[in-house]
């Protein structure tokens, strides 16, 4: 069972030991293992302090989860060294990880690996070295073999890793000394990064201000304002950058040789301090909150006030204000000493999104989005345990981040997918993260969206969160027209992907000086099929989710439930024959054709090609919203958070894709695509249209997003889903099988699942079934479902997943061991 002590193999006799310590490793088992603690050890360890130790004949770093004098009945073997002097975990996140480990049925160690950042986690580093004293052997290596033994046994402490790097050509050479007992491999913690140094001017006079009085008489205004900050900016970074922030123009380089001269200032290596981003800080621009903010804000207000845990969900159109909301949230933290954590989908962690942060907020803020650098990503962490900072912007992994004194989570946007991590382990939802991490600190959680999640909005329902409503935007714009275009009318008057109305509107709109965003989203995963004559997608006729293609073996299949059939020959729907297509294009593709169809107009493209480059997606926003570019073409990165005042025609070129999602989230998805989308028009002055292509105008989706319904389209898609059994009704469990041989996988898949079946739980099981892609990367994939109750507790996971685990291990077929099994559940 879980949380219970496992041996660690040993023969030794630990018997002096007193104190024992538990202590979770980086691998996927469901125990802690338990270690004696020297006396000098006891003295120091405490939980959240990493340790190194042995297991398995290697060492390994671990984490000290638990200190305890509860001898174990079993021997154990001592902690080599304690890694820390201070925990790393304090004792609330240590929780959190806690509950995870055991909500999301994983290693205790795969938690806390996913939440600390390197440098502060559990890499170890393997050193190489040559083993001396062994001339024969030497004698009996070929030239590149002396070769690299000589320069190894020159080395001191080359790292595994960069060996292998340096002789990449000669691997084999390099191999074969290994081979040969010539080289000895060791394992080291990779612990802090070495921090980064800069060179600083120090203060060390202690009387800074006769020093003051001195120099600042006769001299002017501003040279005292520079005066002071240079005072209050101690260590001071020496390069030139830092120096013009701190001083425009007044206090020379001169001024402080000067100093230095005097022995007032010296000049030092210091730990460098993050770089600053560049944005305005004016903490007195806030914006009077309008009557409909305040009021949400108010209500907020009165749980961080009285300190205490509160869920809600903001539920407000776009453009309403949420960000306004959430920035006068965070100030009254900030009053109250406490601190703030926001979290945005990576892709809206734009400097649009940050800027106005930034303007309220300066230097509080640290930023954490997946292209920091490991060094950089330190830092954030390091300022953010010093205190330095306080109020954290980051993506989904920064619901870990170490905020002293929590007061305020906001989860923006938080129907988005990218708050659920499915790979690697351990598969979470930073959503249901963040709740219990503001339960934990006693903090009041924002879940703030224009289109919340189905699961959200039942929740609230039943009274889990409560719910609060942004109706207007701010600006008194209005709610952009949505225009649907049938694309099965439209079929003989399309102008490339463009059908006549949508295109006239891009021709004026630019022609006016306006720009355009078109939305070519493609689903690069599955294939669907589609009816060019009236739109109908088959569907399974099991599991209402739409059926993938499969080329090789032309057939359309459900990856629930493993329903297959041929493609058929004409569409059921409306009998046309040969109307069912293989549908999606690249957006590269409609880039080319827009550039034919529209010569004179400058199209910009944005998708994962294009965006790939460290900036680029912020180079081509940036570029864009000043104007050089028309026509902004792209796939679902262009839905998300932009703000363009000048925007006003917005198209979404098909509006179907979405439902390719083999799913029974697609209509939800496909909603708040549209609706996300289609609020980037007319967000200023200027009234905004939006086109949406189609060959399915009657699909709730579109039906409801045309008149901005969100409310009707969820009551619509909840209905739909309560009979089936989907999530909001029930949380999904979800047993992945990968493995490379065929039969194998088959029969792992289908033991497991009969277990699943077995455990009589009541709950529905499907499948086994082949995966939505069967074979990726040279392995068979298969999934198998189970449909949990909504409500079900961490115990009852565990217990459930525990089970299934214990009885696949006792009767484990033929090949398991080359099948890989994961369990993750989701109620997204
Ligand atoms: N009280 C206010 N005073 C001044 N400007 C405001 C106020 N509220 C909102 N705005 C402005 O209105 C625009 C939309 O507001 P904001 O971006 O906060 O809305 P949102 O609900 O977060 O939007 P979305 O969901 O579309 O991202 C912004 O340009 C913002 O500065
Ligand atoms: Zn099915």
């Amino acid at each position: 069972m879980s949380g219970k002590p496992h041996s660690t193999p040993t023969n030794e006799a630990a018997d002096g030991f007193r104190h024992f310590a538990d202590i979770a490793l980086p691998i996927a088992v469901r125990e802690v293992f338990t270690y004696a603690l020297s006396g000098t050890h006891a003295a120091v360890v405490q939980p959240g302090m990493r340790v190194w130790v042995p297991l398995k004949g290697r060492m390994n770093i671990g984490m000290v989860v638990k200190v305890h004098q509860n001898k174990p009945a079993f021997k154990t073997r001592p902690v080599a060294r304690v890694l820390d002097r201070e925990p790393v975990l304090d004792p609330e996140l240590l929780r959190l990880t806690e509950w995870m480990y055991r909500f999301y049925v994983c290693g205790w160690g795969e938690v806390i690996q996913a939440a600390l950042p390197a440098g502060l986690n559990f890499s170890a580093k393997t050193f190489v070295r040559a083993v001396p004293q062994k001339e024969d052997a030497v004698v009996a290596l070929n030239r590149q073999e002396k070769l690299i033994y000589a320069e190894i046994s020159g080395e001191k402490r080359l790292s595994w890793r960069e060996a292998r790097q340096r002789w990449a050509n000669e691997e084999r050479a390099l191999s074969s000394v290994k081979q040969k007992g010539l080289l000895q491999l060791w394992d080291e913690p990779a612990l802090d990064l070495q921090p980064r140094t800069e060179l600083c001017w120090v203060w060390q006079n202690p009387q800074r201000e006769t020093l003051t009085e001195r120099l600042v008489s006769g001299k002017t205004k501003k040279w005292e304002q520079a005066w002071q900050l240079l005072l209050e900016t101690d260590p001071l970074p020496a390069t030139t950058a830092a120096l013009t922030v701190a001083m425009p123009e007044t206090i020379t380089p001169y001024t402080l040789k000067r100093l230095e001269q005097e022995g007032v200032l010296t000049r030092e290596e210091r730990e460098a301090r993050l770089p600053e981003p560049a944005f305005a800080y004016r903490p007195e621009h806030i914006s009077a909150l309008n009557p409909e903010q305040h009021e949400v804000t108010a209500t907020l207000l009165k749980p961080l006030h009285a300190r205490t845990y509160a869920k809600f969900l903001l539920f407000g159109v776009t453009g309403s204000g949420k960000t306004e909301v959430y920035i006068h949230l965070i100030k009254e933290a900030l009053e109250q000493g406490r601190g703030a954590l926001v979290l945005v989908p990576e892709i809206a962690l734009t400097p649009q999104t940050v800027r106005r942060f930034y303007l309220i907020f300066g230097r509080k803020i640290a930023i954490l989005h997946s292209r920091l650098s490991d060094r950089e990503r330190y830092e954030a962490w390091q300022a953010l345990r010093r205190g330095e900072k306080n109020i954290v912007i980051g993506a989904r992994s920064a619901v870990f981040a170490p905020i002293e004194k929590l007061g305020v989570i906001i989860i923006d946007e938080e129907h988005d997918t990218s708050y659920y991590q499915t790979d690697p382990a351990p598969r979470y939802h930073a959503r249901e993260v963040a709740a219990m991490r503001a339960h934990k600190a006693g903090a009041v959680l924002v879940m703030g969206s224009a289109t919340p999640s189905l699961v959200s909005l039942v929740e609230s329902g039943r009274g889990k969160s409560q719910l609060l409503k942004l109706s207007a935007r701010h600006t008194g714009a209005q709610m952009p027209e949505v225009k649907v275009l049938n694309l099965t009318e439209y079929r003989y008057a399309m102008n490339g992907p463009l059908a006549v109305p949508l295109f006239r509107a891009v021709e004026e709109a630019v022609g006016r000086g306006e720009q355009v965003i078109l939305l070519y989203n493609r689903r690069g995963f599955a294939s669907f099929m589609q009816c060019e004559a009236c739109g109908d997608v088959p569907e399974c006729p099991h599991c209402s989710v739409s059926l993938t293609y499969h080329k090789a073996q032309q057939h359309l299949r459900c990856h629930y439930c493993g329903f297959a059939r041929s493609v058929p020959g004409s569409c059921h729907a409306c009998g046309e024959t040969g109307g069912l297509k293989m549908q999606g294009s690249g957006t590269q593709q409609v880039e080319e054709e827009l550039e034919k169809l529209f010569p004179k107009f400058r199209v910009m493209r944005m998708d994962q090609d294009t965006t790939s480059r460290k900036n680029a997606h912020d180079q081509l926003l940036t570029a864009f919203g000043r104007g050089e570019a028309d026509i902004l073409i792209g796939t679902q990165l262009v839905a998300k958070g932009l703000d363009f005042p000048n925007v006003t025609v917005v198209g979404v070129v098909n509006a179907d894709t979405e439902l390719a999602f083999p799913s029974y989230r697609s209509n939800e998805r496909m909603y708040q695509l549209l609706s996300q989308v289609a609020g980037r028009s007319g967000r200023a002055a200027k009234k905004g249209v939006v086109y949406l292509q189609t060959r399915q105008p009657d699909h709730v989706s579109v039906r409801f997003a045309k008149n901005h319904d969100y409310e009707g389209f969820a009551r619509a898609e909840l209905a739909g889903r309560k009979p089936l059994l989907y999530p909001p009704y029930a949380r999904l469990l979800q047993a992945a099988f990968r493995g490379q041989d065929a039969t194998y996988t088959r029969r792992a898949a289908e033991q497991f699942t009969a277990i699943m079946k077995q455990a009589q739980t009541g709950w529905p099981v499907l499948g086994p079934a082949p995966d939505a892609i069967e074979r990726m990367k040279d392995e068979f994939r298969w999934i198998t479902l189970m449909k949990l109750p909504a409500g079900i507790t961490t115990a009852q996971l565990e217990k459930i997943c525990d089970y299934f685990w214990k009885w696949y291990e006792k009767t484990k077929p033929e090949g398991a061991s080359t099948v890989r099994i994961t369990l993750n559940h989701e109620m997204l």
